[in-house]
């Protein structure tokens, strides 16, 4: 049995997720109160967490305060700096929407925070020609292109891009287990994991018609996000936008469209999506849906985090060792954008930039069957 290092903290004040807290988190406050007139007493609250140094529970009325004092037990009082880097970056993200009233009785109620920032970041029409024009290939190459536009549309995460000001395209995919994941899918169910909306949700929207019209798939659940989350993450009303946006008449719309209406296309959403945990603690209810799945497609940064532990991992641990519990064959498609790696040759990392755990130029597509 391997030693597992340990999980991931922000203490280390040269450390990318303590840039995160200290960077990331009030950048993306100063956005929401920006992104819509709030009233002051929203504006205060917002103002309060970003100040706050020791995490500090849920209030107590909230509908999760229980599942979320347990999940915090002993971490409660401890500096925010000093609990793990995942629990943060998750309470982080639900006093977010506690301050905005987004569970409130109030007018706010369900207003995403983040939705003017995803409208502003929509695919543009040339995007959507350019993947609908795919359908003209040989079905190999179909495959071949889609799973790099759907990995590659992993980078166009909207907290990244914030402080990254810009993202370096070298376009490396460091591991390509794309072949062996097509070779997974026979016709059964296929589980898409959705990450962020917009710009990564076309090319996975793409991907799904592609395995429905071609009988890859004869049913795909696409899990969504049951809350905003991590700024740019889809959720139901941001598939059914992005479904918008495909031209009257597009095959690709049309299709996807009525495979909502006959079920071989289905969207589902957990609580556990939006919670701190990683996918070794999966509600039973979800992990046997990925028991019951040909295969599971995880988009992202965060759910390879979930998926292999929030630890630091040396980079060549092996990828089938860690995700081995994991109840059904399972692809992560997931451009490098944190320090959780596995799955590397022993040696590879010598060769790459300082910066290739979170610049966002360097990609995983890692598959255990
Ligand atoms: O949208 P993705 O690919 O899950 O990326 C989100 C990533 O952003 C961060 O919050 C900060 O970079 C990471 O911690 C997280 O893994």
């Amino acid at each position: 049995m391997r030693v597992e290092p340990p999980v991931i903290v922000s203490s280390d004040p040269a450390s990318f997720p303590h840039s995160v807290l200290r960077d990331r988190h009030p950048a993306i406050v100063e956005r929401v109160l920006r992104a819509h007139p709030y009233p002051p007493e929203v504006r205060t609250e917002l103002q309060l967490l970003v100040q706050e140094v020791r995490v500090e529970p849920l209030r107590a009325d909230a509908h999760d305060a229980a599942a979320w004092a347990a999940w915090g037990a002993g971490f409660w009082g401890q500096s925010w700096f000093d609990v793990p880097f995942l629990f943060a970056e998750n309470l982080f993200y639900r006093r977010l929407l506690e301050a905005v009233g987004y569970y409130g009785a109030g007018a706010w109620r369900g207003i995403d925070p983040f939705g003017p920032q995803k409208a502003s970041d929509a695919p543009t029409p040339q995007e959507l020609e350019a993947l609908a024009a795919l359908e003209g290939l040989p079905e190999a190459e179909q495959e071949a292109a889609l799973v790099r536009a759907a990995v590659w549309g992993n980078r166009a995460d909207l907290g990244f891009k914030l402080v990254a000001g810009h993202v370096e395209q070298v376009d490396e995919l460091l591991v390509d287990d794309g072949k062996r994941m097509w070779e997974l899918v026979g016709g059964g169910t296929v589980i898409v994991v959705a990450d962020n909306a917009g710009r990564e949700l076309l090319p996975d929207l793409v991907l799904i018609d592609f395995l429905l019209r071609t009988g890859r798939a004869a049913r795909v659940e696409l899990h969504v996000k049951p809350a905003p989350y991590f700024v740019s993450d889809a959720l139901t009303a941001d598939v059914l936008d992005e479904l918008r946006r495909f031209p009257a008449g597009s095959p690709i719309g049309g299709r996807l469209t009525a495979a909502l209406r006959q079920g071989t296309l289905q969207l589902y959403s957990h609580s556990f999506y939006c919670a701190p945990l990683t996918f070794h603690d999966a509600a039973p209810e979800l992990a046997g849906r990925f028991a019951a799945a040909e295969l599971t497609i995880l988009k992202g940064d965060l759910n390879y985090r979930r998926l292999v532990g929030d630890r630091m991992w040396p980079s060549s641990t092996p990828f089938a060792e860690v995700s081995g519990y994991f109840p059904g064959p399972v692809a992560a498609l997931r451009t490098v954008k944190s320090d959780v790696v596995t799955g590397l040759a022993a040696g590879a990392e010598r060769s790459l930039p300082a910066s290739w755990r979170t610049s966002g130029a360097f990609a995983l597509v890692q598959v255990r069957g």
